[in-house]
């Protein structure tokens, strides 16, 4: 199996106003090529701070991620953004939606980002509304939708530019169980393509069974991981 993920020793420490929080002790995992990853432990144990590594959105103190074999750290911000920009999608835990923007031109973003003309960016944009369930909603500002449609604004615009890693913070949260599956469907199918790869920090148990693997964390560092037995039935 081939790597899509490596991270070695990776250390991370915050300052607080004044004092150290140790959020990474040396986490080592590594997450295959057309594997989905979740990314399980206890609130505060470093689950965001590490995705945010791998995401490309904050630097370590020590150690290295290698994505698809680049340290994206090594890279200058720009080199760095356009490597962020082409190859990974991030589901935040607060969505980040642009509240000017409508739904389809919210998911449009990476694609102009990556240089495609506006029209085809917010067609491609609809379409991908139409798989997460919101076909008749793409003129709504976010403000507009309920907490689970923003959500899965979200989700469609972490896959639409067909990102070779793709990283969730909780994208299930405030979905139902219809919805939750639909979604999880959907990554598992993305995951599963050629070469690509999925990490989702997620409480929520309904979902587990999607998962490859599954990664305990606590206190700062990976405790075990487990091969998931139970396979979901589709
Ligand atoms: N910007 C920050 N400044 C200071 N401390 C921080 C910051 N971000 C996170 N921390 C601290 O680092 C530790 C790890 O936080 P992190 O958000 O990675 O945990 P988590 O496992 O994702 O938690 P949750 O499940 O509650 O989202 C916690 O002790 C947290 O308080």
């Amino acid at each position: 199996m081939t790597i899509a993920i490596d991270c070695q020793n990776l250390t991370k420490t915050y300052d607080s106003d004044g004092q150290k929080v140790m959020a990474l002790t040396g986490v080592n995992l590594a997450i295959h090529q057309a594997e989905l990853m979740m990314l399980v432990g206890p609130s505060g144990c470093g689950k965001t701070t590490l995705i945010s590594i791998i995401a490309g959105i904050l630097d370590q103190d020590e150690g290295h991620c290698w994505i698809y074999g680049q340290d994206v750290n090594k890279l200058a911000s720009r080199d760095r953004l356009k490597f962020r920009a082409q190859n990974i999608g991030f589901v935040f835990q607060a969505y980040n939606l642009l509240p000017a923007l409508n739904a389809a031109e919210n998911v449009a973003v990476p694609l102009i980002i990556n240089g495609m003309k506006r029209s085809q960016a917010e067609r491609k944009a609809v379409e991908l509304l139409a798989q997460v369930g919101l076909a008749e909603r793409y003129r709504s500002l976010p403000a507009q939708l309920s907490g689970g449609q923003q959500q899965r604004v979200a989700i469609a615009r972490a896959l639409v530019h067909e990102p070779r890693l793709i990283v969730c913070d909780e994208p299930t949260s405030a979905l139902d169980h219809q919805n939750g599956q639909l979604i999880m469907q959907l990554l598992k199918q993305v995951a599963l393509q050629n070469n690509r790869a999925l990490i989702i920090v997620t409480h929520d148990a309904r979902i587990f069974s999607f998962a490859d693997r599954i990664a305990h964390m606590d206190d700062g560092r990976i405790t075990d991981i487990e091969a998931t037995v139970l396979k979901h039935p589709d």
